[in-house]
């Protein structure tokens, strides 16, 4: 296996997913017409406004050929759980899951993508708008997604995302021990070549749970430390030199 980010006990998952299932086309589309974000909460007592206003939400792509286990993956970081069967996704499926890091709630939104080119060419512009974080992903027993993923990268430089915005590289289903074609150190090497931190895992086996959520993990504390920084520059350009406590201290973020 090879690097990976653990999660340790200043990052705390607090809730259950929500699972949003499959978007239609429109809702996917106005839910991202708006920077940043809002929740999808219909509950509009003061209280739960308050708290929508105040919770960050990052959105996160997870790209790949389809089959390579996108919904899997995601299912297993927001559900905690395999799902029994999947079906090709059509368009996006959205899942958000509420996690701490280091005293902050922050919304982590997975934009489960479509791999199959008929179901995702309308979509495409909406994945890659205001996106925050890019998860790509590959099948560790097909050689085929592992060489497909530089169409892929492509595909997201095309879309102008800055290359400030954080990408991670995982080979799935490594539990298929006997079956695997992508050996570890040429993934590594292509990960390096990318900036990409490389996750080798199993959204299939449960003792790989931790590691699955450290893949989200590791870009939510990624986040959280940059835009600290950005709201910091934006205090000192307005020239309101009034540090927030995210950039007085320094971050011990795991990630
Ligand atoms: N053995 C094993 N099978 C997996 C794993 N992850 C996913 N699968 C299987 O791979 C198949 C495809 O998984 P999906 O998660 O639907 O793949 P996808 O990338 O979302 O595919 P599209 O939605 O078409 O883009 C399913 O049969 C899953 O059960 C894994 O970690 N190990
Ligand atoms: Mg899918």
């Amino acid at each position: 296996m090879a690097r990976r980010n653990r999660a340790d006990d200043n990052v705390t998952i607090l809730t259950s997913s929500t699972d949003f299932h499959r978007a239609s086309r429109s809702r996917a589309s106005s839910s991202n017409d708006a920077a940043p974000i809002l929740t999808s909460s219909v509950d509009l007592s003061t209280s739960s406004l308050e708290l929508s206003i105040q919770t960050r939400i990052f959105k996160i792509i997870v790209i790949g050929d389809s089959n390579v286990g996108k919904t899997c993956l995601t299912f297993r970081f927001t559900g905690g759980s395999f799902p029994d069967k999947t079906e090709a996704t059509i368009g996006v499926d959205f899942r958000e899951k509420a996690v701490e890091i280091e005293g902050e709630t922050i919304k982590v939104q997975v934009w489960d993508t479509a791999g199959q080119e008929r179901f995702r060419k309308s979509m495409v512009e909406h994945y890659y708008r205001n996106v925050h974080a890019v998860v790509f992903v590959y099948d560790v027993t097909k050689m085929a997604s592992f060489r497909n993923l530089q169409t892929w990268i492509e595909e997201c430089n095309g879309h102008r995302v800055s290359a400030s915005v954080p990408r991670v590289l995982v080979g799935n289903k490594c539990d298929l021990m006997d079956h695997i074609q992508v050996p570890s150190n040429m993934a590594l090497k292509f990960a390096d070549a990318h900036n990409m931190l490389l996750f080798e895992t199993s959204a299939k086996d449960p003792r790989e749970s931790q590691n699955v959520d450290s893949i989200f993990m590791s870009l939510a504390c990624r986040l959280k430390a940059q835009k600290s920084l950005l709201y910091r520059d934006v205090e000192r350009e307005d020239g309101r030199v009034r540090l927030t406590q995210a950039t007085e201290t320094k971050s011990n973020c795991p990630c």
